[in-house]
């Protein structure tokens, strides 16, 4: 056993578990329960009050994270320390959403200036792009971002631009391509003008496969609409750590915007990864995203563990996985244009969390990291809600809403907050079998008919939910939420011991898959392959089954 799980909290845990009551019976203990489980800093509200917790289990979870010297560890990311101990790197994207007067170390040196600098030059860069001093090679404005990247380097700019779409400025349309299918970038590109099209290669490492085999293919789609080489300075940019290989590409070193190893790819959209963003919302409102940020890395660097809105979430996620056997947790956000933050959470916790060796390698003997899924509120109440209210697997929620709709029309808002808080409500009290009889008690029906339909109306309730409220989705309120999530992220990773940081597990597909593409070309003899592996690869030589 590990010294986690044989510590006496851990123990302590376990049996608080086992003999707390039921949601509805604390609710009905103490009506004062959502004032004393609900915390309101930078611009949200976080009502954590229908989870299965008591003052006791809050206790020991504060008391867990405390052995664990969580606030040591907070200060240490912060500090720009070598946390992510397998790559030898310090962990700081805190620092992109930092104050110009701010001094934070890494490698020896205050990074601050270097983040404002390039700040600076994509501020420049976005204005002149928004205002028509940047043209393409026949002299016109740019009207088409194409974005190309992967993983980290995709999902935060595509997800932030969706969120803010009442922001974008006029005359300004973006295009995301990650995947390596050519059906992607073919598609993306139909109906695009090479005149008027801008590509954002977005690459921390300048090596991923995807986004070197896309950036290639439309530079040959430029070059053959009209484009010539030299053009390809006023229609290709590049964000990346690597600047030599990019230059080599052919970028135009002008062209280039810098990232730096002590930022991780799922935390990227702070730099100039967010480029893309700051193109359709304007600067002003990227600053006011970082700011967002800013406001909520405060927070978690200064509050009270007791009132740390991360800290609450993370440790709410550790007694779900470790106390009650939960394998998931889902999103779901009440607004369409947040309809994508559930995958980008997804991304963020399982490439952070997908770990099963701690920090100083011993196996754990523990749950870690839950897959994260969702969508958005109320399209999955008429499909997999089901299996959350009645399913045999127990799911904590988290439910995100604002308060106030960027369309306001007729009685929609009022809807969709109705089953926002239906939901959560429903999900924490649930249905009694007399409840569910008394609700066929008028009717018409034979009584064993009653009986067996009130059984399949039974919902055992006590099934967890965070909710999360914002006056309005704003650039801050949307910079404040995903940063929580970081922050959450962290959380959980420093109380299992593991690093959130780095990602191994994703190497080996990588390798093979160069060694199949390899054989696949008939360099390589793929007889000496499993006979699976083998049979697949000359099917897709054959192009037949
Ligand atoms: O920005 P890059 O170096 O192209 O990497 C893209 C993504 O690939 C990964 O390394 C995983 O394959 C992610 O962590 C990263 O965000």
């Amino acid at each position: 056993m590990t010294h986690l799980t044989q510590s006496n909290t851990w123990q302590q845990l376990i049996q608080n578990a086992s003999v707390l009551p039921h949601m509805r019976e604390l609710f009905a203990q103490n009506p004062q329960r959502f004032e004393q489980l609900s915390v309101k800093d930078c611009g949200l509200l976080l009502d954590y009050s229908k989870n299965r917790i008591n003052d006791e289990t809050l206790s020991l979870l504060f008391k867990l994270a405390k052995e664990a010297n969580l606030s040591d560890k907070i200060a240490a990311m912060f500090n720009g320390d070598i946390i992510n101990n397998t790559e030898g790197r310090a962990v700081l994207h805190t620092a992109l959403r930092s104050k110009p007067e701010q001094v934070i170390m890494a490698e020896g040196k205050n990074i601050v200036p270097e983040v404002q600098q390039t700040l600076a030059k994509m501020q420049q860069f976005v204005e002149s792009v928004q205002d028509g001093h940047w043209k393409g090679y026949t002299g016109k404005t740019i009207t088409d971002i194409v974005s190309i990247g992967i993983g980290g380097s995709f999902l935060g700019p595509k997800i932030v631009s969706q969120a803010l779409r009442p922001y974008w400025v006029k005359g300004l349309n973006c295009h995301f391509v990650a995947n390596v299918d050519a059906t992607s970038i073919c598609e993306k590109l139909k109906g695009l003008d090479a005149e008027t099209t801008l590509f954002v290669m977005s690459s921390k490492s300048f090596g991923t496969q995807e986004t070197l085999t896309n950036t290639l293919s439309a530079k040959d789609w430029f070059l053959a609409n009209g484009g010539s080489q030299t053009d390809v300075a006023k229609h290709f940019v590049a964000v990346t750590s690597n600047v030599d290989k990019a230059t080599e590409f052919g970028i135009d070193a002008e062209n280039i915007f810098p990232m730096w190893d002590w930022v991780g790819g799922r935390y990227s959209l702070w730099s100039a990864i967010g480029l893309p963003i700051a193109l359709l919302i304007g600067f002003d409102n990227f600053t006011q995203l970082l700011d967002g940020a800013h406001q909520m890395d405060t927070h978690f660097a200064q509050t009270p563990l007791e009132q740390n809105m991360p800290v609450i979430m993370g440790m709410l996620s550790v007694l779900y996985g470790n106390f009650h056997d939960a394998q998931s947790h889902v999103v779901l956000t009440y607004d369409h244009y947040l309809r994508g933050l559930p995958a980008y959470f997804q991304q963020l916790d399982m490439e952070s969390n997908g770990k099963s060796v701690m920090l100083d390698g011993t196996q754990v003997d523990f749950s870690t990291g839950p897959v994260i899924w969702g969508g958005e509120g109320t399209n999955g109440q008429h499909a997999y809600h089901q299996l959350l209210h009645q399913g045999t697997a127990l799911i904590p929620a988290d439910f995100i809403m604002p308060l106030q709709s960027h369309n306001p029309l007729g009685e929609h808002h009022n809807q969709l907050a109705s089953n926002c808080f239906g939901q959560t409500q429903a999900l924490m009290q649930g249905r009694t079998y007399d409840e569910a009889y008394a609700e066929l008690a008028e009717k018409d029906i034979p009584e064993a008919e009653k009986s067996l339909i009130s059984q399949h109306k039974v919902m055992s309730g006590n099934k967890p939910s965070n909710t999360l409220l914002m006056d309005k989705l704003t650039p801050t309120t949307l910079g404040a939420l995903i940063a929580l999530y970081e922050h959450r992220t962290f959380v959980q990773g420093a109380i299992w011991q593991i690093n959130s940081f780095d990602q191994w597990g994703v190497e080996l597909g990588k390798v093979l898959g160069n060694d199949v593409l390899d054989r696949i070309g008939a360099e390589k003899d793929a007889s000496e392959l499993d006979c699976s592996s083998n049979a697949l690869i000359n099917l897709y030589r054959q192009g037949q089954i």
